[in-house]
C-alpha cells in the first residue's frame, strides 16, 4: 500500500529523512512511531507530495509516485484520489457545523449530490458526531475536532488512510473512542498508517510498528516482537525477600543480594512461578515478592536512546 525506499530529505543542511524505509501492506494497522523531530511528519509529507525529498523512492497503492528527485503528478493525483489524510495541526473552520464542513470537503472530492447527505450522515454516525451535527465547529473539544478532522480523512471512502499524530491531545477516554474508530476501518479492510510519539497510542491496534529515529527507521515489527527483543536486553527485575537464605548458584537467572534474605533477580521473562518453586525446594518460603515490568513508555525510551 505504501513503500518508501532509501528517502532523504534536508531542509537546508538539516537533515530530516536520513535513508528511510518502510513498507505498509494491505489491511495492516501500521504505528509510525519516533520521538519529536524524528522525521515523522517529513515522512507523511513526502508521500503526499507536500514537500519535496531530494532522493529514494515512493510508492503509493500501486503508483511510483516519486522517484530520481521528482513527483509523477499525474500518479500522484490518481493516488490520492484513494488516500484518507488527517494532518497533525489541522485548522477547521469555526463558524461552520460539522454537517457544512463535511459538506465542502464532499464537495471538494467531487462526491454526487445524491450520495453526499447519506454520506455525511454515515461519518457523523461513524466518529460519534451525531448530535452535535448542527453545532458551531468553534466550541468542540479537541477530541471532537479530532473526531471532526477523521470523518473529513474518510470522506472519500479511502483505501489507505495516513493520519498524523491523530491521539495527540486527546485524553484516555477520546483515545480509546479513537482506536474503535480505527479498529473499525481495519474490519472495513482499509489499511491505516499512523504516527505517534507515544507507545501507548499504538499499543492494542496496530499490528505492525516502525520506529524512527533521526530519519531511519530503526525497528520493524509487531508491538509484541519489539517489547520481547526490549525485555531479553533488560530483563524482568524481582527483588525478593525470603525466610532464610536462598543459594542461586545453579539458576539461569542474575541474582545479586540485597540485604538479609533479599535479592534482586534478573530474569529474561516472568519467571513468579519458577521462583517460587525453586525456593521452595531450598525448603524457604517466599516472604515478599515485588516485579518491576518495565512500562511501555520505559521500553520505548530505551529502543530509541
Ligand atoms: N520546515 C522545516 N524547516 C527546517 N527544518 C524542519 C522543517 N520541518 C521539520 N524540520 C526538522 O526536521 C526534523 C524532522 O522533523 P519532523 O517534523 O518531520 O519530525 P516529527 O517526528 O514529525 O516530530 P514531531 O513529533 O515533533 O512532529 C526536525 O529536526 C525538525 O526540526
Amino acid at each position: 500500500m505504501m513503500r518508501v525506499e532509501d528517502l532523504v530529505k534536508f531542509y537546508k543542511d538539516v537533515k530530516a529523512l536520513n535513508g528511510l524505509n518502510l513498507e505498509v501492506k494491505p489491511g495492516q494497522i501500521y504505528g509510525f512511531l519516533g520521538p519529536n523531530g524524528a522525521g515523522k511528519s517529513t515522512t507523511i509529507l513526502s508521500t503526499l507530495g507536500l514537500i519535496f525529498p531530494q532522493q529514494g523512492r515512493i510508492q503509493l497503492l500501486d503508483l511510483e509516485i516519486f522517484r530520481d528527485g521528482k513527483f509523477d503528478e499525474d500518479k500522484l493525483v490518481q493516488a490520492k484520489k484513494r488516500i484518507g489524510y488527517m494532518p497533525e495541526h489541522a485548522t477547521l473552520w469555526d463558524f461552520l457545523t460539522p454537517v457544512q464542513t463535511l459538506d465542502i470537503i464532499a464537495d471538494a472530492f467531487k462526491i454526487p449530490k445524491n450520495e453526499k447527505e447519506k454520506r455525511i450522515k454515515e461519518l457523523l454516525d461513524l466518529v460519534g458526531l451525531s448530535e452535535a451535527k448542527n453545532r458551531k465547529v468553534g466550541k468542540f473539544s479537541k477530541g471532537m475536532r479530532q473526531r471532526l478532522l477523521l470523518a473529513q480523512a474518510l470522506i472519500n471512502d479511502p483505501d489507505l488512510l495516513i493520519l498524523d499524530e491523530p491521539m495527540s491531545g486527546l485524553d484516555p477516554k477520546g483515545i480509546a473512542e479513537f482506536k474503535d474508530i480505527i479498529r473499525e476501518q481495519r474490519k472495513a479492510g482499509k489499511t491505516v498508517f499512523f504516527s505517534s510519539h507515544i507507545l501507548a497510542h499504538v499499543e492494542e491496534i496496530c499490528d505492525t510498528v516502525g520506529v524512527i529515529v533521526r530519519g531511519r527507521l530503526i525497528r520493524e515489527g509487531s508491538l509484541e516482537e519489539i517489547k520481547r527483543e526490549f525485555l531479553e536486553k533488560a530483563g524482568y527485575t524481582i527483588i525478593l525477600e525470603t525466610s532464610k537464605p536462598v543459594d542461586w548458584s545453579t539458576v539461569p537467572w542474575r541474582a545479586s543480594p540485597l540485604g538479609e534474605n533479599k535479592y534482586r533477580i534478573v530474569a529474561k521473562k516472568d519467571i513468579r512461578e519458577e521462583l517460587h518453586d525453586y525456593v521452595a525446594k531450598q525448603g524457604a518460603k517466599i516472604l515478599t515478592l515485588q516485579i518491576k515490568e518495565p512500562t511501555l513508555e520505559e521500553i520505548f525510551l530505551k529502543i530509541v536512546e
